[in-house]
């Protein structure tokens, strides 16, 4: 087989948390050649971000209104995100191949085969010039897969020289986990990660998030919610499963009962033992942790993560990645991934029917 060329690929995503938008850039085949480079987080405007936010509160809005405004309004923060990141960073377009344009979940089931990306893909192309792929999971949703998780096949080219098995853990919104073992991954979302307490601490006390895991690791755990909690079907459910980020917040009414710091407690709890859950779902057990998204920031995940699984935890940068960028490198890695026709998720990922190419690539001009 011919090698494939090596380029340069921006990709760009706001996750779950709608804390703002990640832009990184990445020099990759498309396969096994993977060199990250640098990237930046732009905040949103603090109106569209409140507008997001009160979006996914309402599911059926979130479905099935047109939000063209509010479409428009994404697009355009991530176009003026990605000139900066250009501007700050000295990269000129005539040297990026390829824009990975992810967008903004605001909703997703794929039980009805149905997500939502916020974002078009065209006008990004068209303004800044660049060739850019979005709609990365729809072809898998169609498909009847879960159409998440994303970034494990970019995990398994990074994790190529590691001892294995690995297991990635992203500790977004939304937790999910990479199990790597040579040629063999699998992937699916493990249960809340940072979401439950994020609105938690924003209705008892008017902060984004508990700041280094501090209110939880103060307060006393309910083991009677937690063990209530857990018997959730979901976290028996086989591989691959994935979550929208509303999906645990009703099953986690009982802690409005609680003092805040035992409230606290008692949600990381949740977030605790449904990444050990993860356990049940994977051949052998992982030798390593490597946890990347915000929630590797929260010492009180990371202390309790150690105490239960009895190996090394660890972020991300202890193996020389960037956790605050991996899943914007990798939307940039699936776009030439989607131009080569390679596939962006697996049936050990998303539980898609065979290897899945995908993805939307619209022209420059
Ligand atoms: N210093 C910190 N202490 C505790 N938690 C933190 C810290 N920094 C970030 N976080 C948590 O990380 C979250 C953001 O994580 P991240 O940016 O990985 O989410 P996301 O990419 O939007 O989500 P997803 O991966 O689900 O799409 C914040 O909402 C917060 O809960
Ligand atoms: C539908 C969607 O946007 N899902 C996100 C979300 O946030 C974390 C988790 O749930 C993950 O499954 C996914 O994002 C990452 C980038 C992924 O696809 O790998």
């Amino acid at each position: 087989m011919p090698e494939r060329p090596v380029v340069k690929a921006i990709g760009a995503i706001s996750g779950t948390s709608m804390d703002g938008i990640d832009v990184s850039i990445v020099e990759t085949d498309g396969d096994s050649v993977v060199k990250p480079g640098p990237g930046r987080t732009f905040s949103y405007p603090e109106d569209l971000r409140a507008t997001l936010q009160a979006l996914i509160a309402q599911p059926a809005r979130a479905q099935s209104e047109p939000l063209d405004d509010l479409e428009q309004a994404v697009t355009q923060a991530h176009i003026a995100a990605i000139r900066r990141f250009m501007s700050e960073t000295g990269i000129a377009a005539g040297d990026v191949k390829l824009i990975g344009f992810h967008g903004q979940t605001v909703y997703h089931r794929p039980e009805i085969r149905f997500t939502r990306q916020l974002g078009l893909g065209a006008q990004v192309a068209r303004e800044l010039g660049i060739d850019t792929v979005y709609r990365f999971r729809h072809a898998d949703v169609a498909s009847g897969g879960e159409g998440a998780p994303f970034v494990p096949l970019y995990h398994r080219a990074l994790a190529s020289g590691l001892p294995q098995p690995v297991m990635v853990l992203n500790l977004g919104g939304v937790g999910n986990v990479t199990y790597i073992d040579g040629d063999a991954v699998i992937a699916f979302d493990t249960g809340p990660a940072s979401a439950l307490l994020d609105d938690f601490m924003l209705r008892r006390r008017g902060l984004g998030f508990d700041e280094n895991g501090q209110l939880a690791a103060s307060g006393n755990v309910d083991q009677r919610l937690v063990s209530a909690f857990m018997t959730n079907p979901f976290f028996d459910r086989p591989a691959p499963k994935s979550l929208d980020r509303q999906d645990f917040h009703d099953r986690a009414k009982g802690v409005e009962a609680l003092s805040d710091a035992d409230g606290a407690a008692t949600l990381a709890e949740f977030t605790v033992q449904s990444v050990i859950a993860a356990l049940r779902h994977v051949p052998r057990a992982p030798q390593r942790w490597l946890v990347t998204g915000g929630g590797r920031r929260n010492a009180h995940f990371m202390k309790r993560l150690r105490e239960e699984l009895g190996v090394a935890v660890d972020p991300v940068e202890s193996v020389g990645w960037n956790g605050d960028f991996l899943e914007a490198q990798a939307f940039g890695y699936l776009a030439v991934r989607s131009t080569l026709g390679l596939p962006l998720s697996l049936p050990t990922t998303t539980g898609v029917p065979h290897p899945m190419p995908g993805g939307e690539l619209h022209r420059a001009a």
